[in-house]
């Protein structure tokens, strides 16, 4: 740490070395911890803006020149930001960046880096479909490589196997997904904080009071130390054009530029519910602030957002495990959910109706309304209310469907009787999507096997473990009721037919 620490002052960044140290904690790797008691409000480090590494940020794109840049996709998604990363790499010493380069992991324990066996463990849960290894591959065949054969004079033919090959590219790929931040350009707000989204904090205009003027005619202008620098103040002006169209199909998806790789702010290490430090934003810096008071010989925490368990190991490779609270018990990821996909709720709607229908006209019509397939169970174990409507819309007569497609609004979400059945299957045959059962989990983790397991595994079960408990937790809700509902209709059929044992029945009836 102390090469990667003086490098940080050398480029203008801020530590306070009295209150912040690193150390190596078990379950962790490295983090942050506080030297001293430290007060809410205390200013830990702050990095300048231009020490970010970004689209922004790095030369290459104005380099290789921005139309040449757009007609290989390399504005989309995160493959232009990995191609820069691999490049200040393949430059050394010669790259502002190459301590900061070094300083970073080079393995993951993701599920990217899995085997098909450990994958396995996994299924049934969310993180199987989402892995993306074949769409990361896709963009590195289909634009990264055309890209880097284009330009010989920037990326040397016999540099490609050492700093441009897959597994580099799958490596840069994780370090962005467990380290990046989101960071927006200065629009002239006072400090505020870092958005706790996927990506965990904010970045650059070129202020960088060392910013080299690159001449912008001359993209392939020769790559010594001394031309190694940010791009200029009009360059990045140029850059903002070019990469802030999110050309994206979907409107959620994040500018491409505005992903960056923060030195110093992404040593800090993240639990549920944990955060005492966080990224804020100002003009010039971007600076780490205590956001409570921190013990001496405390980690410094930051924030990845609290993800439910399934991100986590996805996209950081790790779970939390921490106390949970009712309905659940033990311990497990406060933050996770289980997904039922919508095709799951419509065949166990068909197996309550007892008649095939045709309900893909109303599968369309939610589709259309509602725009979402999957449904989400948190920890609270609540049915939510779109899965209600959508069961409720499934399970309509033919005059209601009638009446509701009309108004063209769907019915609300609420948790009428006769839509039990239905709830109950759907839980049960999305706990059937898992190949073991909560017993066979539990007693995995229980202290005798945990020690035999894996990180990997222990990891896994945890995953599909959070998720079943919340399955199990909505099905005993929904059943009590069911079994209230039965009770209750059992009473009222025995009082009934005690009503007509002594005429009171035949009496009310006439
Ligand atoms: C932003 S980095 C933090 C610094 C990192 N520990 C290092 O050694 O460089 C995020 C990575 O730290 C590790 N990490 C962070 N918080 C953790 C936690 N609560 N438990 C286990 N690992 C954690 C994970 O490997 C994660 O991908």
């Amino acid at each position: 740490m102390d090469n990667f620490t003086t490098w940080f002052r050398e480029q203008g960044g801020e530590l306070d070395a009295s209150a912040m140290g690193f150390a190596i904690f078990p379950d962790s790797g490295r983090g942050a911890i506080a030297l001293r008691d430290i007060p809410e409000g205390h200013a830990l480090f702050s990095i300048p803006r231009g020490l970010t590494l970004s689209l922004r940020t790095s030369s290459l794109p104005t380099r290789f020149g921005i139309e040449a840049w757009k007609q290989h996709g390399l504005h989309e998604g995160w493959v232009g930001l990995i191609l820069c990363m691999m490049w200040e790499e393949s430059l050394g010493g010669s790259s502002k960046w190459s301590e900061y380069m070094s300083s970073m992991p080079d393995t993951f324990t993701t599920p990217m880096f899995w085997s098909e066996e450990e994958i396995q463990e996994l299924k049934g849960t969310a993180v199987v479909d989402k892995i993306g290894r074949d769409d990361a591959e896709r963009d590195y065949y289909e634009k990264l490589i055309p890209a880097i054969k284009s330009r010989p004079d920037l990326f040397l033919e016999g540099s490609i196997p050492k700093f441009y090959a897959l597994e580099r590219y799958h490596m840069m790929g994780s370090r962005i997904l467990s380290r990046s931040f989101h960071v927006e350009p200065w629009r002239g707000d006072d400090g505020h904080e870092s958005d706790e989204s996927e990506t965990h904090g904010d970045a650059p205009h070129s202020d960088d009071p060392n910013g080299m003027d690159v001449d912008a005619d001359n993209p392939s202008g020769d790559t010594t130390a001394d031309s190694i620098e940010p791009p200029h103040e009009e360059e990045v002006s140029q850059l903002d054009s070019a990469f802030d169209g999110n050309t994206d199909d979907d409107e959620d998806a994040e500018t491409p530029a505005d992903v960056a790789m923060v030195p110093m702010a992404d040593m800090l290490n993240a639990r549920f519910e944990s955060e005492n430090a966080k990224l804020f934003y100002e003009e010039h810096y971007l600076k780490m602030v205590a956001t409570k008071p921190i013990n001496a010989g405390e980690q410094i925490w930051n924030t990845y957002g609290d993800p439910p368990n399934s991100d986590l190991l996805r996209r950081y490779g790790h779970v939390d495990v921490v106390p949970l609270g009712e309905p659940l018990s033990g311990e497990g990821n406060p933050a996770d959910v289980v997904e039922i996909r919508a095709d799951l709720v419509v065949s166990a709607v068909r197996k309550a109706r007892k008649a095939a229908g045709d309900l893909q006209v109303r599968v369309d019509f939610w589709l259309e309304e509602a725009d979402d397939d999957t449904f989400v169970l948190m920890t609270d174990c609540e049915v939510p209310e779109e899965l209600l409507s959508f069961i409720r819309l499934l399970s309509l007569t033919k005059d209601e469907w009638n009446k509701v497609k009309a108004k063209g609004k769907l019915p609300k979400g609420k948790l009428e009787l006769e839509l039990l059945p239905a709830i109950v299957d759907v839980l049960k045959e999305r706990l059937k999507e898992y190949p073991t059962t909560i017993e066979e989990d539990e007693s995995l983790l229980g202290p005798d096997s945990a020690v035999n397991l894996s990180f990997n595994k222990r990891n896994a079960v945890v995953v599909r473990l959070g998720e079943k408990r919340i399955l199990r937790g909505a099905l005993q809700k929904v059943e009590a009721l069911l079994a209230t509902q039965k009770g209750k209709s059992g009473k009222d059929k025995k009082r009934t037919r005690e009503n007509e044992a002594d005429g009171r029945g035949k009496k009310a009836k006439r």
